[in-house]
Parts: C-alpha cells; structure tokens; sequence
C-alpha cells in the first residue's frame, strides 16, 4: 500500500507546481523532457535520475509525478518504486508486452489512487498516424506496417508500430475481414518482416534517422499510404507535459495518451 501522505492528488494542487522527476534524464529523450519541464508553466524539475543514481532521489525531492524514458529492461523496476512510493507515473519507455502490462496492473491493485500512463508514442502526429490507420483498416484487403528508426533503438519491432498492428488488427476482427492475403510460401527467413497479431510488420534501423512510420493500405487498383515523421525528439515534449498535468486524474493503468486527449 502506498503511503498516503505521497500519494497526493495533482489536481488539488493546481495553484501548486506539480513536481516532476525524470527518469533516464541524461538520455536523448529524458534530455528534451527536463528541458521541456523547466519551460513550463504549473511544472518544476524537482529530480533527475539516471543509470547508476539512487531512485530514492525521487521522493526525496517530493516528486509527484515522475517521467520515465530509459530501457525495456529497466522500465518494470522504476515503475515499481515510483508505485510503491505513490509517485504517479507517465511512460515513454516501449517494450511492453501483455505480460509487463498486467505485472503493472498488479502493483497499482497495492496502490489506489496512483495512477500510470504508458504510451507507446507521444507525438500528436504519430497519434493521429494511428487513428487514421485504425479508420482505414475496416476498408482495404492489405496492410503492412513500415518503421524506420536511428540504430542505436534498443528494441524491434517500435511500440508504436507494435500498437499500430494491434489497432489495425482489431478492426480488421470488428468489420469481419479476414487474414490479409499472402501467398509466400518460401523464401528467406525474415523477408516478410514480423508478424504482430496477424499484421506484418517491417523494421529499419539507419543513421540519420530519428522515428518514422508509414502505414500502406491496399485494394484493387489502389493503395493509401499514412506516413508519419518525427524529425526531432521536440516532437515527443508536449504529450508528455499533458500527460504529466492529467496523470493524478486517472488511477490505475492508462494505454496510451489517446485516452486523456479523446482522439
Ligand atoms: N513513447 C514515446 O513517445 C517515445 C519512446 N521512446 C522510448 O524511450 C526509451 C528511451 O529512448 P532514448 O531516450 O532514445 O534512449 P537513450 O538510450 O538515449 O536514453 C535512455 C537513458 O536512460 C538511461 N537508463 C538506462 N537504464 C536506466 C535505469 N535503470 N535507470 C535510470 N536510467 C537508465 C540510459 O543510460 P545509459 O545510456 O548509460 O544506458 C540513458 O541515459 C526507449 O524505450 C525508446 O523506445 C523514445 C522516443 C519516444
Ligand atoms: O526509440 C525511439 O526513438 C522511439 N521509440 C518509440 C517506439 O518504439 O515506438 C516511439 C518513437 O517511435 C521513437
């Protein structure tokens, strides 16, 4: 159980600054975050924490919502301190699976009232990206999925493009399509990208590269292709600052920043 006196209700505090700990500060992200927290106004960096640094220093410094942009592997550990300690959260940091989602779910069941956002992409224009493909999926026979990223990524296949085929997939099920056609029956193993929930899904890593995804969508006689680009990591700032204003008002698990903006 969380101890109440950390567990403090943002919203009761507007007049307040909220205080925001970064994790995975020193990061290419965490970086731009901290950056984008000192600039705004209601929001003061009271922490910053990375690799190496005691988590403590988050509620010493009476963080009341901490960022997290680190690394799959190390994400589900922070997650648990910030919980444990009624620190709520927003999550940039991919590679969450079902499996991690539900460890999550268990550790707020300990703390009411604290809420997490995890979101696999922050940038309004990878949201819409998103939704757009959701609304087209219903109408085409075929859809791929392409990403391309900077090579120093850690994980493959995005969580952008993880969740994309997951929303994809879905309204594929609701409007009765079914699989998408193919007919490979041999070839190269890895040719034909990953299979995330029935969708295939392509990963490039190249220098030069910041986070980009196109969605191609196919029916006889035409194709739609939705193409989103994050030229720099700015783009990302501004969703995070409203998750971190909204957080508090949402206990428990949130999946995706879409959810607190009604997109
Ligand atoms: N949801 C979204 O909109 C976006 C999500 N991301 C995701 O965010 C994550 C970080 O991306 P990016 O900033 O590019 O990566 P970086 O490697 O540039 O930054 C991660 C930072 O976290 C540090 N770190 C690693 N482990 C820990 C830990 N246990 N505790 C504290 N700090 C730690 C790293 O240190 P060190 O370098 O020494 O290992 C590094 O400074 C990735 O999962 C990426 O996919 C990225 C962009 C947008
Ligand atoms: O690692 C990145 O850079 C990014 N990671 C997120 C993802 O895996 O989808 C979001 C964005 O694509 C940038």
């Amino acid at each position: 159980m969380a101890p109440a006196c950390q567990n403090r209700p943002v919203s009761e505090s507007t007049r307040a600054s909220i205080k925001v700990g970064v994790i995975g500060a020193r990061g290419k992200v965490g970086a731009e975050v901290c950056r984008g927290v000192e600039e705004a106004d209601g929001l003061e960096l009271v922490a910053q924490v990375d690799i190496g640094d005691d988590l403590g220093a988050l509620e010493a410094a009476g963080t009341q919502v901490a960022v997290d942009f680190t690394h799959p592997d190390a994400v589900l550990a922070n997650l648990e301190h910030c919980i444990a300690h009624g620190i709520h959260a927003v999550v940039g940091t991919t590679g969450f699976d079902e499996e991690k989602l539900e460890a999550v779910r268990r550790l707020l069941d300990a703390a009411p009232g604290v809420g997490v956002l995890v979101a696999p992409n922050f940038s309004i224009g990878a949201l819409l990206m998103m939704r757009f493909a959701e609304l087209a999926a219903p109408h085409f026979e075929s859809v791929e999925i392409m990403e391309m990223h900077h090579p120093d990524k850690a994980d493959a296949p995005s969580g952008t493009s993880r969740r994309t085929a997951q929303l994809v997939a879905a309204a594929r099920r609701a409007a009765g399509l079914g699989p998408v056609p193919d007919a490979t029956a041999s070839g190269l193993e890895g040719a034909r990208g990953a299979d995330v929930d029935g969708i295939r899904v392509h990963s490039q890593r190249v220098r030069g590269l910041v986070a980009h995804q196109e969605v191609l969508l196919g029916a006889p006689g035409e194709t739609l292709t939705i193409r989103h680009d994050s030229l720099d990591r700015v783009s990302f700032v501004p969703g995070v600052l409203a998750g971190v204003r909204a957080v508090a008002d949402h206990p428990g698990l949130t999946v995706g920043l879409e959810h607190y903006l009604g997109l």
